[in-house]
């Protein structure tokens, strides 16, 4: 609510454009959905570029899908959706690695017998093996101590990112390298995600068999093969291991930890709970799996998990756009060289679009007869060109995996309830 407050205090004064410094960095954030909506959707191509933001750029030099542009991005990006898709991102073929994985996870939670538990690290296996399947054809044990330690890796990144530590060293690196502080030993963990990276990536080379690729690295080498004397390809390692990264870092904590805040918000919400478990148990009952097919029959809980991917925020201030050239936006000029945040929070909170922003309400997403109903200002994947490459592998593992699975599969003793601490 205090982000929400200044935040619109600073477009009541100077609008829904507004120009900030950070260090010597020029930025412009972008308030509302409308601000937002404008830029990224009706102006795309004005504002599909990323900024060289010195994390990542220490991280990745560059390369890979998230932090390219121009003609790299252009290729990598048309690559991977049609790759996730050819594996069946969004479709039936995925659906079934998502429930097969459920079934490891639900074991998982049986073998807790009804203790309390912290779900943290069952739900990050358990996500980021439906990624590893996609990228390395191979999902890993929830007990193998070295993927767990992966796992731990892709969790600090994300919270460094997120820190003020974070910003700090994307406003001021040169300072911050010759400063002690956790992001030299992130630094060294990320080392050893990539070494695991470029063993498995020799791996499929060793066995590759261009006639039937296995999984996205095998099409990733097979396209590279193809277009080896190709000047202009962007298919090289310099380009997979970062893409690896990419998707392994950038989807397991993101989807793994909106599950965690689902169960938190269903444990702080017992009557949407129970309203939620008998849709499920009227619509699908418990002796089977949910598809997501039924989700157009599950119109509350559809609307609860929308609820709370709009509650919970998870990228507030958006992942920084940035201007590639000289660009009118609106009425303003914007430099060639301006970092540019989509404020989600502000989409998200804002209060023409949402009857109560800071209440969780399922409702947002209900019309008067108990129908689910779109709602334009729902962005929490960001829209537009550059818009998340994995919405719908993490719409389809929210739908799936541990809420719907769980209630059908799982005991009643299983209801999400908080422990005291
Ligand atoms: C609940 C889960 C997730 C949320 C909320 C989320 C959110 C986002 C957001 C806000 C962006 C920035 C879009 C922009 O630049 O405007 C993004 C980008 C991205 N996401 Fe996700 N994401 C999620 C899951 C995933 C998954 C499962 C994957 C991998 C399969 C993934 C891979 C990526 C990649 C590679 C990008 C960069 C795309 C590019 O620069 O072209 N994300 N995501």
């Amino acid at each position: 609510q205090e982000l929400s407050s200044s935040m619109y205090n600073l477009s009541e004064r100077y609008g829904p454009v507004v120009t900030v410094y950070l260090g010597p960095q020029r930025a412009v954030a972008l308030i509302g959905y409308e601000a937002v909506k404008d830029a990224l959707v009706n102006q795309g191509d004005d504002f599909t570029g990323r900024g060289p933001l010195p994390f990542f750029m220490k991280v990745t030099n560059g390369y890979g899908l998230a932090i390219s542009n121009g003609e790299r991005w252009r290729q990598l990006r048309h690559f991977t959706l049609t790759t996730l898709k050819d594996f069946g991102m969004g479709r039936k073929g995925m659906e079934q690695w998502i429930q097969e994985e459920s079934k490891y996870l639900v074991a998982r939670i049986h073998g807790t017998k009804a203790s309390p538990f912290d779900p943290t690290y069952f739900l990050s296996c358990s996500v980021s093996n439906v990624i590893c399947c996609l990228v390395f054809g191979q999902r890993f044990d929830y007990n193998d101590d070295h993927f767990l330690h992966l796992l731990q890796i892709t969790a600090a990144i994300l919270e460094f990112t997120s820190s003020p530590s974070g910003l700090l060293y994307d406003i001021f690196p040169q300072l911050m390298e010759c400063l002690p502080g956790r992001h030299h030993k992130l630094f060294t963990g990320i080392e050893e995600l990539k070494k695991f990276i470029r063993k498995n990536i020799q791996e499929h080379e060793d066995t590759l068999d261009m006639s039937s690729p296995r999984d996205y690295i095998d099409c990733f080498l097979t396209r590279a093969n193809m277009e080896k004397d190709l000047p202009t390809t962007e298919f090289n390692n310099d380009n997979l291991v970062p893409t690896v990264l990419n998707l392994f870092a950038a989807g397991t904590d993101s989807t793994s930890s909106t599950i965690k805040f689902a169960l938190s918000v269903l444990s702080k919400y017992p009557k949407i709970q129970e309203k939620m478990q008998q849709e499920i148990d009227t619509v699908i009952g418990r002796n089977r799996d949910p598809f997501m097919q039924d989700r157009k029959s599950l119109p509350f809980t559809d609307a609860v998990l929308h609820e709370i991917q709009r509650f919970m925020d998870f990228v507030p201030m958006g992942v920084p756009h940035y201007t590639l050239r000289d660009i009118l936006f609106r009425s303003y000029r914007i430099p060639k060289d301006t970092l540019i945040f989509p404020i989600l929070h502000s989409v998200l909170k804002e209060e023409k679009h949402w009857v109560s922003p800071f209440s969780f309400n399922p409702e947002h997403f209900l019309d008067h007869n108990g129908n689910f109903k779109k709602n334009p200002a729902f962005m929490p994947f960001a829209a537009g060109k550059r818009a998340c490459v994995g919405e719908s592998l993490a719409r389809m593992d929210i739908d799936l995996s541990p809420e719907q699975s769980s209630f059908v599969n799982v005991p009643r003793t299983y209801r999400v309830i908080a422990t005291p601490r």
